[in-house]
């Protein structure tokens, strides 16, 4: 596929001539639902519990789509206004926006980028992040990066151009890059964007390295390997993969993977197993306090690229929350919101497997379209559900925490957190990166969305209220009591993020 009549093992001569692809300038309607209503009379965890939302400094969201109303945290009022239309281009350019760049792709001047066919993925500009890090990222000799940015503002390009420029390509059956995910969706789904930006690179080969990918005595034998810590690990030690010439380490959603209650011990031992590697990639939304230590030793003498707490959410989301009165009514909630769910497509994450089986059944019984996902399931199936989602066949996606980062499907215009993200010893700590990482599935690269976080009492009020004072967070209250007007209120920000599931960059 290349221009280039002898090319070299090095990424410039690979790449072939890109076609500029016109874009079109797509927009999207934003609508930031707000309302402004009375304080009223009402018997919940909300106003039972100390708290900045609790009596009588609380409003609530009702039907009154241009108010404002009191969000927990007691923050910043959403200030209504009447529907605007937002291009992408205007996103881009608002020097706050995390998709902002001063510059072309031409204009970071690289000629490994030689606009990476993007244009091709209909990418216009580079988001902050990717303007910010690829120049630090391609520089030489490799450095180390620890980079932070919002959820859905394009971090896999970032490494996976940074990967793709540093590869020996005279040697298509030698791994040299290894990218690790916690889940097997998203290293998949990391796995299909290397493929498509790749595509226009002679030469590339790529393999998967999750459950059941690689039969057993079959060696791996691609330059870019993409999988899982745990069956990464296992294929190293067979002997199945070679890691002798192992240049780049790349570890998406790090935090979660360097977490030592969790992946961080497999990482680890990954990483001992790589002797040559060159430059260790760390990318996430979130890096909490407690794990930047280990991030440091991992990772080493990095670039570091950082956002504070009260950055850490894009503008696009609509987080509210709905106070049911007790756990068992939760699923008649879930139940009415159907119909708004489906507008879009949605994603409703819930703590345990069994509540996820549990849920789908029952609204399947009460005839409602709802799929599910959880760790329990096959590979293979995984893989197949997750498709019909992306591809729009199943419209609400009923999961646990296995899907809550990462996963890119830019028509989910609503998340459900069913249960409140938890922590720790017996769930005594609310999970606040959690939070934001399953809020992240919607509202992508600019485009809005809703979600709402069920609570019913006052552990998952107050830990619902932790987590919005920790990031500074505006959650608005829906009024259960009266449906009609939240109903309205939620179809105006949804038909809103709907409109922009065609958005182009
Ligand atoms: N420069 C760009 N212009 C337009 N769209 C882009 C650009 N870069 C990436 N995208 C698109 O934005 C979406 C989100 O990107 P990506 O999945 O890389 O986000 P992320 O930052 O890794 O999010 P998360 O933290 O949730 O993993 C993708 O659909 C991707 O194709």
């Amino acid at each position: 596929m290349s221009d280039t009549a002898n090319p070299s093992g090095s990424l410039a001569d690979r790449i072939s001539q890109p076609t500029p692809s016109k874009l079109d300038g797509a927009s999207t309607t934003f609508s930031p639902s707000a309302a402004k209503s009375e304080a009223k009379e009402h018997t919940s965890w909300a106003d039972e519990v100390a708290s900045p939302i609790a009596g009588d400094k609380e409003k609530q969201l009702g039907g009154q789509v241009d108010g404002a109303t009191e969000p927990l945290g007691g923050s910043q009022l959403h200030e209504a206004t009447s529907d605007v239309i937002v291009k992408l281009s205007d996103i881009q350019g608002d020097v706050n926006s995390p998709l902002h760049s001063v510059k072309t792709f031409e204009e970071l001047g690289m000629r490994v980028l030689d606009l990476f066919r993007l244009y091709a993925l209909n990418f216009r500009k580079p988001s902050k992040i990717q303007e910010r890090a690829l120049p630090l990222l391609l520089g030489n000799p490799p450095t180390n990066m620890i980079a932070q940015s919002q959820s859905g503002t394009g971090k896999t390009a970032a490494f996976v151009i940074t990967i793709l420029s540093r590869l020996d390509y005279t040697k298509p059956h030698q791994p040299q890059a290894l990218c690790l995910a916690p889940s097997r969706e998203l290293a998949r789904q990391i796995e299909g964007v290397i493929r498509s930006i790749g595509q226009f690179v002679e030469g590339l080969t790529i393999q998967a390295a999750v459950p059941g990918a690689v039969e057993r005595n079959a060696k791996v034998a691609a330059m870019v390997v993409v999988g899982t810590p745990g069956t990464a690990m296992d294929l190293i030690k067979r002997r199945q993969f070679d890691t002798s010439q192992m240049k780049v380490l790349c570890l998406d959603e790090a935090d979660n993977m360097l977490d030592q209650q969790g992946l961080g011990d497999q990482c680890m031992r990954v990483r001992q197993m790589l002797p040559t590697v060159q430059q260790v990639l760390l990318f996430s939304a979130t890096f909490p306090d407690q794990v930047n230590g280990y991030a440091d030793q991992f990772c080493p003498n990095a670039n570091e690229i950082r956002l504070k707490k009260d950055q850490l959410t894009v503008k696009g989301i609509t987080q509210m929350f709905v106070d049911c009165p007790s756990g068992e009514e939760k699923y008649d909630i879930l139940a009415k919101l159907y119909g708004l769910m489906t507008i879009g497509s949605s994603i409703i994450f819930v703590k345990m497997r069994k509540t996820a089986d549990q849920i789908t059944e029952r609204l399947q019984k009460d005839g409602h379209k709802v799929v599910a996902i959880h760790g329990a399931f096959e590979g293979g199936d995984r893989d197949a559900i997750l498709e019909k989602f992306r591809l729009g066949e199943y419209k609400v996606l009923i999961t646990t925490n296995v899907l809550a980062r990462g996963i890119d499907v830019s028509s989910v215009s609503m998340v459900i957190n069913y249960d409140i993200p938890m922590k720790g010893r017996n769930d005594s700590e609310p999970d606040a990166e959690t939070y934001l990482h399953r809020i992240g599935r919607t509202g992508r690269f600019g485009r809005v969305g809703v979600s709402i976080s069920f609570v019913f009492d006052r552990k998952s009020f107050q830990a619902l209220d932790y987590i919005g004072k920790q990031y500074g967070l505006e959650l608005l209250k829906l009024d259960q009591d009266d449906w009609d007007e939240t109903e309205v209120t939620i179809h105006r920000v949804i038909k809103s993020s709907r409109a922009g599931t065609n958005l182009k960059a």
